[in-house]
């Protein structure tokens, strides 16, 4: 279970959010909706630990998330505004990458690139790749290997709609697999059961 409790933060001396409680469980998803500037991308670097929050705290299994660093970063996979390729490496060799820095093995790459459409574009360098293929090459880290909590900032941007499909049913069999996830999107993904909650915009 990942909590987060008066979870409040102050970003350039202006509060974002205050007395913020946020709980999910495994296999629900959770969309995060607000308008511009809510926090909703605040949020979910504070869920990823990559932010400390001014007042409050999450927790995973009830113990601090500052206490464990490093181990709540290897039970979750972070999606930015950013795809994080290598525009001079491959396809293919983008993702290795991955898979060799989190000791996945090299077999689970070609399944990934696969299951995001990718499987004919593997020897092109990522740099020719068009937006919406960028996009499904960074979002292809999440096909990599099972990972409880998947943190999704905007991920359908740039995606057609035959993509936003694959990503939905992604996201289906990781929620089906008791995995969470928490993403801030304006539309298109069809995730049954989900959540909402939203973020009002501070005064
Ligand atoms: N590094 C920073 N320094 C100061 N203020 C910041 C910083 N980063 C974000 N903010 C402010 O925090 C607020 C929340 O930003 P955030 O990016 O979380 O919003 P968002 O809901 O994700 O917006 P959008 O829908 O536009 O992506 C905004 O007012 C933004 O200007």
């Amino acid at each position: 279970m990942l909590a987060a409790s008066g979870l409040g933060i102050i970003r350039g001396e202006r509060a974002v959010f205050a007395g913020l409680d946020l709980f999910v469980a495994p296999g629900e998803a959770v969309v995060l909706r607000g308008p511009n500037g809510a926090g909703k991308s605040t949020l979910l670097r504070l869920l990823a630990g990559l932010l400390a929050p001014t007042a409050g705290r999450v927790t995973w299994d009830g113990a601090a998330i500052d206490d464990d660093r490093e181990g709540h970063g290897r039970r979750l996979r972070y999606a930015g505004h950013g795809d994080a390729l290598k525009f001079a490496l491959t396809v293919f060799d983008n993702l290795a990458f991955w898979a060799r820095f989190e000791r996945t093995p090299a077999a689970a790459v070609e399944a990934a690139l696969d299951r995001l459409g990718l499987g004919a574009l593997a020897d092109l360098p990522a740099g020719v790749l068009s937006a919406g293929q960028k996009r499904r090459l960074g979002l292809a880290r999440l096909a990599l290997a099972p990972r409880a909590l998947w943190l999704l900032d905007e991920p359908t941007v740039s995606l057609d709609a035959a993509s936003v499909e694959k990503l939905s049913g992604l996201i289906w069999d990781h929620r089906a697999a008791g995995g969470m996830v928490v993403v801030a999107t304006h539309d298109g993904l069809n995730l049954p059961a989900a959540r909402t909650f939203t973020l009002e915009k501070a005064a």
